[in-house]
C-alpha cells in the first residue's frame, strides 16, 4: 500500500515544552489510524505536523513522499492533498454553507461552477443538501460540524485529518461521520482521527496511543469490531 504520510523521528518543541518527541508513524492509502491519549499528550500537535499546518523542530514529515522541509509554501500542499476538520469549526460566517465548502477548491484554481457542483454533492452526501445556501449562524452546532466535514472531504484529498470530529454530535450523527470517513478511506484516502471515544476508535485499522508526546502503544484493530 502507498504510504500517504510518514513521520520519522518527528519532534515539536513549543516554548521549551516537548509537545512531541521522536515520533515514527506511517499511514497508508486505505488506512484509518485513530490517535488516542490523555489531554496534553500531543495528539493535536501530531495532527498539525502530519497535515503540514506546523513544522517539526526535529525529524522529518513527508506527504506522498515529499519532505515538507523542502516546501516553502505549505498552504499549497495542504489545499491540494489534505482535508482537515478542526476542533473549532472555523467556518467563515459571511459565506453560505456551500461557499464555505467551495472555498478550498476555488483557492486551488477550480472554477466556481465546478466547485459549487462538487460542494453540493458532498453536502448532499452529508444530508445537508437543503441547507446549502444557509449561513453558519442559521445552522445548528451539529449541522455546522457537518459543513466543516464536507469542506474537508471535497476534492478527493488523499489525506484526511480529523480532530475530535464527532465532538458536538449525537451518537447517530457521529456514527454517520465515522461511516463517511471510513468510506473515503476504503476509496483510497489515508485518515488520521483523534478521538477520546473507544466506540469511534473501533472504526480504525490501528489505534496509536500517545503519552507525554511519545507513542506509548500501537494496536491493530480486529476486523470483527464495530465497523
Ligand atoms: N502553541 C503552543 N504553545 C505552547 N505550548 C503548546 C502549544 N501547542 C501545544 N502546546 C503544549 O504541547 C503539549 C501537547 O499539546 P497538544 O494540544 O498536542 O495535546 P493534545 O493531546 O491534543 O491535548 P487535548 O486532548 O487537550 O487537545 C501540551 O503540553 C500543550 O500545552
Amino acid at each position: 500500500m502507498t504510504v500517504v504520510v510518514s513521520l520519522h523521528d518527528a519532534g515539536r518543541v513549543h516554548d521549551g515544552v516537548h509537545a512531541l518527541k521522536g515520533v515514527n508513524l506511517e499511514v497508508s492509502a486505505g488506512e484509518l489510524v485513530a490517535v488516542m491519549g490523555p489531554s496534553g499528550s500531543g495528539k493535536s500537535t501530531l495532527l498539525n505536523l502530519a497535515g503540514g499546518l506546523d513544522r517539526p523542530t526535529s525529524g522529518t514529515v513527508r506527504i506522498e513522499g515529499e519532505d515538507l522541509a523542502g516546501v516553502k509554501d505549505l498552504a499549497v500542499v495542504r489545499r491540494g492533498r489534505v482535508g482537515y476538520v478542526f476542533q473549532d469549526l472555523n467556518l467563515i460566517p459571511s459565506l453560505t454553507a456551500a461557499e464555505n465548502v467551495m472555498l478550498p477548491r476555488e483557492l486551488d484554481g477550480v472554477s466556481a461552477g465546478k466547485a459549487r457542483k462538487e460542494a453540493l454533492a458532498v453536502l448532499a452526501e452529508l444530508s445537508l443538501g437543503d441547507l446549502a445556501d444557509d449561513f453558519p449562524e442559521e445552522l445548528s452546532g451539529g449541522q455546522r460540524q457537518r459543513v466543516a466535514i464536507a469542506r474537508a472531504l471535497v476534492g478527493e484529498r488523499r489525506l484526511l485529518l480529523a480532530d475530535e470530529p464527532t465532538g458536538a454530535l449525537d451518537t447517530a450523527t457521529g456514527d454517520g461521520i465515522l461511516g463517511l470517513l471510513r468510506g473515503r478511506c476504503d476509496a483510497g484516502a489515508a485518515v488520521l482521527l483523534v478521538t477520546h471515544e473507544p466506540r469511534y476508535a473501533a472504526w480504525a485499522d490501528r489505534v496509536v496511543f500517545l503519552r507525554d508526546g511519545e507513542i506509548a502503544d500501537s494496536t491493530d484493530v480486529p476486523l470483527e469490531s464495530a465497523r
